[in-house]
């Protein structure tokens, strides 16, 4: 299934939620909806599930050469903010429910939802009810919820919350599995360090705008254009050799061993290392890539300077 999102704008009676935002979502990949509380992602998501429509702009999703307004209630799972299960019903009568609700055979289900259970654990809980289980149980049967009848879609609204690390991880590796049964994932998250492992591109947002798009990497460029490179070498290195040998660089003398060199692009990075390479012995060179969340912090830290200004 490919999304293309053009121009969205939604408002509600005092609120600018989501201000001109357009994406793509290729068929097979995760795609990850960031941005901190209020940012207008669940707005976003409620619109990609026909929920709501956008005041302007528009949602084109073609899928088996259809084209709809929206991603087709038959080929979306769903997991919202606010669950929907049945907290008196069983796990196991819960989950059968509602695959055979989406059509899938008894057998089908059956089959589906053993393999789900074994993947999260849940097999020897299946026969309690839902509100026994701990939160993060619940958390995890929901995600079972949204994928058992094998959408093209799946759309999870933090999926993460209320999961210990090591659970998390688990999520990280359901998403894996979803995106190799080449199901289209999309995600919203606060988790940076869950997301990075997972998602093949994101889009940042503050204030129901776009402030970074696109791979991690490309994300990496818009916010951190320059790269810095930790060069460590066998021999000291005072900062006079490196003044003569570095004439044209930005670096910075780390200790006798080491020193850092900032670079504008990639092609000033062979230049650079030629150099160094003619008068030092190197050990080591190391890229200092920012992780998400730094990026992230940074880059809404800057937003907000910038709307403030
Ligand atoms: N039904 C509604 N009526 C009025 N205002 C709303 C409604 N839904 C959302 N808003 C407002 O729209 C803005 C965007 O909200 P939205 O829920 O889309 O953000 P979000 O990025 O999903 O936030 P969170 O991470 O907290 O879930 C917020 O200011 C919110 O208060």
């Amino acid at each position: 299934m490919r999304i293309a999102v053009s121009a969205i704008e939604k408002s509600y009676a005092t609120v600018q939620a989501v201000r001109g935002v357009s994406f793509t979502i290729e068929p097979g990949e995760i795609f990850a909806l960031l941005g901190p509380n209020g940012a207008g992602k669940s707005s976003i998501i409620r619109m990609l599930v026909g929920m709501t429509l956008p005041d302007i702009g528009t949602i084109q999703v073609e899928y088996q050469q259809q084209r709809y307004n929206h991603i087709p209630r038959r080929q979306l799972g769903y997991l919202p903010e606010d669950r929907g299960l049945y907290p008196d019903k069983s796990v196991e009568k819960n989950l059968l429910y509602l695959a055979q609700l989406h059509g899938l055979s008894k057998a089908t289900a059956q089959q589906q939802m053993t393999h789900w259970l074994e993947v999260f654990e849940l097999t020897e809980r299946r026969h309690e009810d839902l509100k026994q289980l701990s939160k993060g149980n619940q958390q995890k049967v929901q995600l079972i919820a949204a994928v058992i009848h094998r959408p093209a879609v799946v759309i999870l609204d933090e999926p993460f919350s209320g999961l210990d690390p090591l659970n998390q991880e688990k999520v990280v590796a359901f998403l894996k599995e979803l995106r190799q049964q080449g199901m289209t994932v999309i995600l919203s998250a606060h988790q940076m360090a869950m997301v990075e492992k997972l998602a093949d591109r994101m889009l940042l947002m503050a204030k129901g705008k776009v402030v970074l798009a696109g791979t991690l990497a490309e994300i990496r460029l818009q916010a951190q254009p320059k790269q810095v490179v930790l060069i460590e070498t066998e021999q000291a290195v005072s900062e006079d050799s490196l003044a003569s040998v570095l004439a044209d660089e930005h670096w910075q003398w780390q200790s006798s061993h080491s020193f850092s060199v900032t670079l504008a692009n990639s092609t000033d990075l062979t230049h650079c290392l030629q150099r160094v390479l003619d008068s030092f012995t190197v050990r080591a060179v190391t890229m200092q890539a920012a992780d998400l969340h730094q990026l992230y912090v940074s880059a809404m830290a800057e937003h907000q300077q910038g709307s403030a200004a």
